[in-house]
């Protein structure tokens, strides 16, 4: 007999439409004691499996590691410009992401997002339920999973959305619990945003401004990710296997493991580094470089202890008309362009639908 809960019996589409209309997350089902969690949140054994790259050997296990990036000295006309330029270009080229560590924000501002993301999240469920919101108009929104009722299976994790820029956001439509933490934090986010927008364009042999005057990075989302302890780690994840379609992300996170990022087909662990940030390269920025720096396909697996909380800001661009494609001053005859130009919301139909597949020009291997 099949076992109880995924037998024909079972309803999926109306458990997932019940659990989102009890607007309280994965946070409220773990306050309600679940010692299983709804087979809607179970994984497929081929998605959970994979190997993780291990090695036993020290020096292998360096090589394993993200770079880690000193942004010391790298301010416009500082002594290590061109150098760290240079890092940053190799590290987008190679791996798609890197930790920048001497950033210039405050380990105040930072671990007071953490907690204020903590403090959001552990509210009672009635006071979180009211921001609740699968709009993607609602510049502040609070849900489980963006796409829980289309998703083959749900993650184990709950999201507080702040839509920050191009349009300034009132800020008394954010919760109190992290109002000044958040706006705190995304200024400084996107000043450091600002920094790496024109490192990228130098690595790319551009000029300093050109990535921001293409206003590929002028809307800015900030997005508080809230993963409880789960019952059973084993059976499903944080967030499943995806690359980010926006220009890049920079990341805060707390202390736990978690992320995991995809080199030649196994899974590396991205370990945190005490006040570092992660930054990652985002579908737009390989589609504006030909290629040249890569968005490399990440997940977030969960544990039995928790929570796990990161902080994510979005750079991307919110003019759907306008035409991405290749930067015309990267090709050449040996460089020619292997993607299309396109509309904005035709590339992100593209993306949301499957990456890339159907409309590159050449054979083209996403992953370093
Ligand atoms: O929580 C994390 O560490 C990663 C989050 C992530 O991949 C995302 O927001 O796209
Ligand atoms: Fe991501």
């Amino acid at each position: 007999m099949a076992e109880v809960g995924t037998g024909p019996e079972y309803d999926r589409d109306r458990e997932v439409k019940a659990f989102d209309e009890t607007k309280r997350g994965v946070k409220g089902l773990v306050d309600a004691g679940v010692t299983k969690i709804p087979p809607f949140f179970v994984e497929p054994p081929e998605v959970l499996g994979g190997s993780t790259w291990s090695s036993t050997d020290d020096e292998a296990r360096a090589r394993l590691n993200i770079p880690i990036i000193d942004l010391g000295g790298a301010g416009k006309g500082g002594e290590r410009r061109e150098e760290v330029a240079r890092m940053i270009g190799r590290a987008c080229e190679t791996w798609g992401f890197f930790q920048v560590v001497n950033h210039g924000i405050e380990e105040r501002v930072l671990h007071g997002m953490i907690e204020g993301a903590r403090r959001f999240h552990e509210l009672p469920g009635e006071e979180k339920m009211r921001y609740y919101s699968r709009d993607s108009k609602t510049k502040v929104r609070f849900y489980c999973n963006y796409d829980l009722l289309k998703a083959r299976s749900a993650n184990w994790r709950d999201t507080l959305l702040f839509d920050m820029a191009p349009e300034p956001l009132d800020p008394h439509e954010m919760p109190l619990a992290c109002r000044e933490e958040a706006i705190e934090c995304w200024k400084n986010m996107s000043a450091l945003g600002n920094t790496l927008l024109e490192l990228f364009s130098e690595a790319l042999g551009l000029e300093s401004s050109y990535l921001q005057n293409m206003g590929s990075a002028e809307g800015q989302v900030l997005l508080s990710h809230y993963y409880p302890a789960c019952p059973e780690p084993d059976l499903t994840l944080g967030v499943s296997k995806h690359s980010d379609p926006d220009f890049f992300t920079i990341l805060l996170r707390d202390h736990a493991d978690g992320l995991q990022l995809l080199q030649q087909g196994q899974w590396v662990n991205v370990t945190p580094v005490d006040g570092a940030l992660v930054v990652n390269v985002g579908d737009l920025m390989q589609l504006v470089s030909n290629g040249r720096f890569k968005s490399v396909e990440h997940r977030v697996t969960v544990g039995a202890v928790g929570p796990r909380i990161s902080v994510a800001c979005f750079f991307v661009s919110n003019r759907s008309m306008k035409v991405f494609g290749p930067i015309k001053e990267l090709l050449t005859e040996d460089n020619p362009p292997i993607y299309k130009d396109m509309p904005l919301h035709e590339f992100l139909h593209q993306c949301a639908i499957s990456k890339f597949r159907g409309w590159r020009y050449a054979p083209f291997e996403k992953q370093v």
